[in-house]
């Protein structure tokens, strides 16, 4: 684990140092505004966004008609952006942009696959009465050291100059050429994100754009200074209007989303860590209009410590792990592609009475001491949890309590009947009993109250002593813990794991260890149990203790979950 997380940060080193060329002087306009209550706000206004041009021909720009996917079809010639003195052949296809050099020594095609574009845009010189056309792309890349590619970005520039005469007509004409060729690249790209089965949430921009919510405290605190080395400029060259908002404390973006007019707002990003997003996701659902919404998609950029959802967004790309600022690329590279899927959420009831939404993870024992524990040991990022582990396996501690849980069979169908079932049971049983929440809400079908017994169809664990219970809702349960890879983001499946007492040290540490790569399953360790799961209630008994949800600790006691299946929108690959 150290020595994966260790390669991890020697590719953020080298990101540093091999990062590609700046953005040339922009044609995008970046504005400072007071937006209360956050502290700064920072309003990026795209370019303007126009549907795509007729098809048409023009002196250098071909327009041969629309490709078999229904994109447009282009051949021009250009020069290159620096001298203008080597000419390219550009042909736009539905799926590439290939480009071949045909002066000094011609080279063969290079093709670059539109499903890694990010975004293109054209803009006037300023000191020639050429247009320029940009092209923006993350493709995987092998970095040296590296075991497996990341997303790095690839910018290309070309020049057009259409026309000979010096005025400034033949300027704008070689801008709207340019613009042709921007807007189709755009378009292209988006429609192979689209052939992907998914939505996407850029589809008719509203007029605020994306709301960016940054934690300034996350992580080490390097949340701000990655929005402005890395997000600022994804989001302008993928051509999406944003917001930025800083939180001030604790809360503030809950209370904020429970008031905001989301009508304005296309999408709610979160740079930061799963806590904001935990925050936002309870303030949707606070509002009396919950069920719109909570339709409005969310997105993670990973800018915390733990960043569990983050790495699950990467991992449902099916690309190879990655940490740091690769993560961070990569899930801006999503966010600038727009697809949104259902996600999950569970309802989680406190003994308490409270009611809170989770999209992550449930977690008591081992884990929950060690993500609290650690803390104190924040100032060192992500390598807290790998301090915490090792403190908390020095004094390895056993928790008694009881667990239960409905299993999942493999037809939602059932489970949902069986639910309902148990909720008509519990309605002619409790007809009198009132609860506000579940008349306006999502009811929870499958629960009965805490002081009852669980319903017969439940499974009882026989165990009572514990190292650890966690319930996961997503893969990740931070950068390096694929706890679950099977999980997806809308499988409606809490996916339940739980160590019993008498494990020994080195064996827990090896299950830690294939953690990392999702293999601890296959250890063969009768401690560890896996189960699937519609629902589930915990009652511990050791006190004091810590349980987290979406690793925010909450307060102690029984408490009891299910989750409701595709609830809510997530920004994801
Ligand atoms: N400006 C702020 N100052 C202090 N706390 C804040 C501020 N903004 C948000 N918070 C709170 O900080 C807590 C932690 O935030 P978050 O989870 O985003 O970061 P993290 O703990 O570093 O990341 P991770 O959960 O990945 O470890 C959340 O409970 C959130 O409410």
């Amino acid at each position: 684990m150290v020595y994966n997380r260790f390669l991890g940060y020697v590719n953020v080193i080298r990101f540093s140092v091999t990062r590609e060329r700046c953005l040339e002087p922009s044609n995008t306009h970046t504005h400072t505004h007071t937006l209360r209550p956050a502290t700064a706000v920072s309003l990026t206004a795209a370019p303007s966004r126009h549907g795509m041009d007729e098809p048409h021909s023009s002196r250098q720009g071909l327009v041969l008609g629309n490709g078999p996917g229904g994109g447009a079809h282009m051949h021009g010639l250009f020069t290159d952006a620096e001298t203008g003195q080597v000419t390219y052949c550009l042909e736009l296809t539905d799926s590439c942009l290939a480009v071949q050099r045909i002066t000094f020594t011609p080279s063969s095609p290079e093709r670059l696959d539109l499903r890694d574009c990010a975004g293109s845009r054209a803009y006037l010189g300023e000191s020639d009465r050429s247009a320029y056309l940009c092209a923006y792309f993350y493709p995987y890349r092998y970095r040296w050291m590296a075991s497996s590619p990341v997303r790095r970005r690839d910018e290309r520039r070309f020049r057009l100059e259409l026309n000979a005469d010096d005025d400034n007509d033949d300027a704008q004409a070689n801008l709207r050429e340019a613009e042709r060729w921007a807007r189709a690249i755009r378009g292209n790209s988006a429609r192979c994100a689209g052939h992907a089965s998914g939505v996407l949430f850029s589809e008719g921009l509203r007029s605020c754009g994306v709301m960016v919510l940054v934690n300034p405290q996350s992580g080490w605190g390097q949340a701000t200074a990655l929005y402005n080395s890395h997000i600022q400029r994804m989001l302008t060259e993928a051509d999406i209007p944003h917001t930025l908002v800083i939180t001030e404390r604790q809360n503030h973006a809950r209370e904020m989303v429970r008031n905001a007019d989301l009508t304005q707002w296309d999408a709610l990003v979160i740079l930061s860590g799963d806590g904001l997003l935990f925050e936002v996701v309870n303030g949707l659902m606070d509002r009396p209009d919950w069920e719109k919404a909570i339709q409005t998609p969310v997105g993670i950029l990973p800018g915390g410590s733990g960043n569990a959802l983050a790495a699950s967004v990467h991992h449902y790309t099916r690309k190879p792990q990655v940490w740091g600022e690769d993560l961070l690329v990569s899930c801006g590279f999503v966010l600038c592609k727009g697809l949104t899927s259902k996600l999950d959420l569970i309802s989680v009831h406190l003994s308490s009475g409270v009611r809170l939404f989770s999209f992550l993870s449930i977690a008591w024992g081992f884990v929950a001491d060690v993500d609290i524990e650690s803390e104190q040991f924040r100032l060192i990022g992500p390598f807290r949890f790998i301090v915490g582990t090792l403190v908390r396996l020095a004094s390895l501690r056993t928790y008694r309590g009881k667990l239960a849980f409905l299993p999942a069979t493999d037809n939602l169908e059932t489970d949902v009947s069986q639910a309902q079932q148990t909720h008509n049971n519990r309605a002619s049983n409790k007809s009198s009993e009132h609860n506000p929440s579940e008349h306006k809400r999502l009811v929870d079908h499958l629960l009965v109250p805490l002081d009852q017994p669980v319903p017969q169809s439940w499974t009882v664990v026989e165990e009572q002593e514990f190292v650890l219970v966690v319930a996961m809702f997503q893969s990740y349960l931070g950068e390096d813990w694929l706890v679950a890879p099977s999980a997806f983001t809308d499988d409606g499946v809490i996916h339940l794991f739980y160590m019993t007492a008498g494990i020994s040290r080195p064996t827990l540490l090896r299950l830690f260890r294939a953690m990392q790569s999702g293999t601890h399953m296959e250890c063969g360790c009768p401690h560890l149990v896996y189960r699937r799961a519609r629902a589930l209630r915990l009652e511990p008994e050791t006190r004091p203790g810590i349980i987290t949800v979406d690793g925010e600790q909450v307060e102690y006691g029984p408490l009891q979950a299910q989750a409701h299946r595709g609830v809510a929108r997530l920004i994801t690959g």
